[in-house]
């Protein structure tokens, strides 16, 4: 689990972070929405640690990392992997040396080792026949994949993905939110999300930040957000027409749910 606690922070003047605490738990895709400049990256950059805050705290696993060394902090920076925008893949290694690379940096395992949790990785997010190509040579969604193998290659505790949909098209962006939707399940991991994607929002948050201001300004799951009476948020989600009839449809499906719950049916299967 994540907590973090009355995070401020400021660059010069302009305050940036105002006070914000949230708890981010286990197997959960925790989703950071919220208008550009709302203060989306500075928050994540600050829970990896890649920016210092001006107070508060930032809680792993009950440990609290702000407070400590660099040398302390190491060992929890070893159970981060993070995919930034754009995959920042190394364009002069092929995929499976882009892969293998946390591990030739931070594990002992011998070649072979390493090559087999390659291996896994790759099936894991299903990149068939792609080990020796190059970045140049493969697509969008492939280099999200690669980059998501990358990212949980040394079995991280704690996923960071900024904006996983940027530059894919609506179908790819599917798949990819399933794989790390489904990844954060099978190895139970905290997965921090900040997206500006409203599909990823309405299929794969289980735990949702909208952030306005620099201030948390509400929190809740995809299926309370429809049900949110925050004006802000539903100034900022449901602004269009067709976000708005989306909505109502996913209220009466919510609804409709709930009934047949309660006739003890199964909902999915009779809709
Ligand atoms: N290193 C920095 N120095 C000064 N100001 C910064 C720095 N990094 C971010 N900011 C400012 O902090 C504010 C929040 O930026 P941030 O990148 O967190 O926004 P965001 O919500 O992630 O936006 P976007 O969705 O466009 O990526 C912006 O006003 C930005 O200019």
């Amino acid at each position: 689990m994540i907590e973090l606690k009355n995070i401020r922070k400021s660059f010069g003047e302009k305050e940036i972070l105002k006070d914000v605490s949230l708890k981010m738990e286990a197997g959960k895709t925790n989703l950071i929405i919220g208008a550009s400049g709302s203060g989306k990256t500075v928050l994540m950059k600050c829970m990896v640690g890649l920016m210092n805050v001006d107070s508060g705290q930032v809680i792993y696993n009950n440990e609290d990392f702000t407070a400590m060394t660099d040398k302390e902090k190491k060992p929890i920076r070893q159970e981060i992997g993070m995919l930034f925008q754009g995959s920042a893949l190394f364009d002069s290694m092929t995929v499976e040396q882009n892969v293998m690379f946390p591990l030739d940096m931070f594990s002992n395992k011998s070649y072979k080792e390493r090559k087999k949790r390659v291996q896994e990785v790759l099936d894991r997010v299903q990149l068939k026949d792609a080990n020796n190509k190059f970045p140049a040579e493969i697509s969008g969604g492939m280099k999200k994949r690669v980059g998501i193998a990358r990212a949980i290659v040394l079995n991280p505790k704690y996923l960071f993905v900024d904006e996983p949909n940027s530059g894919l098209d609506p179908q790819t962006s599917l798949v990819i939110d399933k794989l790390i939707k489904d990844i954060t399940v099978d190895f139970n991991i905290t997965t921090v999300v900040n997206t500006h994607d409203m599909n990823t929002v309405m299929e794969s948050g289980d735990h949702i930040i909208y952030m306005h201001q620099g201030k948390k300004q509400w929190e809740g799951s995809n299926e309370d957000i429809i049900f949110s009476e925050d004006k802000l948020l539903n100034d900022f989600i449901f602004a269009s027409e067709f976000f708005q009839d989306i909505k109502e449809m996913r209220k009466m499906e919510v609804f409709r749910d709930k009934a047949w719950r309660k006739k003890g049916g199964t909902p999915s299967s009779n809709s």
